[in-house]
């Protein structure tokens, strides 16, 4: 694609998605640009991926086709108002946080600006990601079609209506950690039976890994798998029933609750 992508902030997940950008060879490293406020972040990120970084906000926003805005919700209404008389009518303006809404992002620029709210994830980083997208009126077909192709370079992409976005960070923008969190308990458990630490995560990510492939490619229900692997009156029917019994699946349900209505507040 030739198209210049410029990202302001280059923290975590800016970091996972360049990481896969770059990967994919979807774009040239040249065509891709970063700032960010620390100077340490930008060497480092420069020597990692080998992409320009500058210091100024402003200098950045007018060399991009797409500016991605990598920064933590609370900086928006500032960088957007750092920025608003330097972007051309023609350059798509990226969200990336969570409850950050189309309608405050058209508010803060003040003026008619074509804007893609989406919720990555980090496994961008190693091209598994999984992102949601919504976009104004004035974005265009072909437009929407290149954003798709940047998110789908590292993973996946869905477009959603924008009224359930903030249930996507729940899903999928937060929800790896709540698998890593499986996963470290998993190997803790190993670990008590004996099992090497090393081999314990290599054992515990492997399976949950196969897991997730199994639902996507044979495309059957979750509940259907589940009953392939408890043997009638066998092993893992007794980890099912402990499980239910501590309320594995309410509190995972609660957790994305809570996720919910922060991502909400996290935008007002
Ligand atoms: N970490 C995650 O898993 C996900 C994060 N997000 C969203 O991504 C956004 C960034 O989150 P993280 O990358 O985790 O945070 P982070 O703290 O790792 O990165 C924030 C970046 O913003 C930069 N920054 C701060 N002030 C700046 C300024 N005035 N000008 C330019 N850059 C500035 C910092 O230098 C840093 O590079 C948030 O809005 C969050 O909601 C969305 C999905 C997943
Ligand atoms: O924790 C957060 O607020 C962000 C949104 C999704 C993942 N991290």
């Amino acid at each position: 694609m030739d198209k210049k992508i410029g990202f302001i902030g280059c923290g975590k997940m800016a970091q996972a998605m360049i990481g896969g950008l770059i990967d994919s060879n979807l774009i040239e490293r040249n065509n891709i640009i970063v700032s960010a406020k620390s100077n340490e972040t930008l060497l480092k990120v420069k020597a990692l991926y080998e992409i320009q970084t500058l210091q100024n906000n402003v200098e950045l926003a007018t060399k991009v086709d797409y500016l991605f805005l990598a920064v933590k919700p609370d900086l928006y209404p500032t960088i957007i108002d750092e920025i608003k008389d330097s972007i051309s009518n023609h350059t798509v303006i990226i969200t990336i946080a969570a409850g950050i809404t189309l309608e405050g992002v058209e508010k803060s620029f003040g003026k008619e600006v074509k804007i893609i709210r989406t919720m990555p994830n980090t496994p961008s980083l190693v091209r598994e990601g999984m992102s949601a997208l919504c976009h104004n009126k004035i974005v265009t077909d072909s437009e929407l079609n290149e954003v798709m192709a940047i998110f789908n370079s590292f993973g996946k992409c869905e477009i959603v209506n924008e009224n359930l976005m903030d249930a996507i960070p729940a899903v999928s923008g937060s929800s790896p950690a709540y698998v890593y969190l499986m996963i470290e308990a998993l190997a803790d458990g190993a670990v008590l039976q004996g099992i090497p630490r090393k081999q314990a995560y290599n054992l515990a990510a492997q399976a949950v890994l196969g897991a997730a492939k199994m639902v996507l490619e044979t495309e059957l229900h979750p509940g259907e798998l589940k009953d392939q692997v408890c043997t009638p009156g066998g092993a893992t029917i007794e980890a099912i029933a402990e499980l239910e019994k501590q309320g594995f699946r309410s509190s995972i349900i609660a957790a994305m609750e809570r996720c919910t209505t922060k991502s909400s507040a996290l935008g007002k």
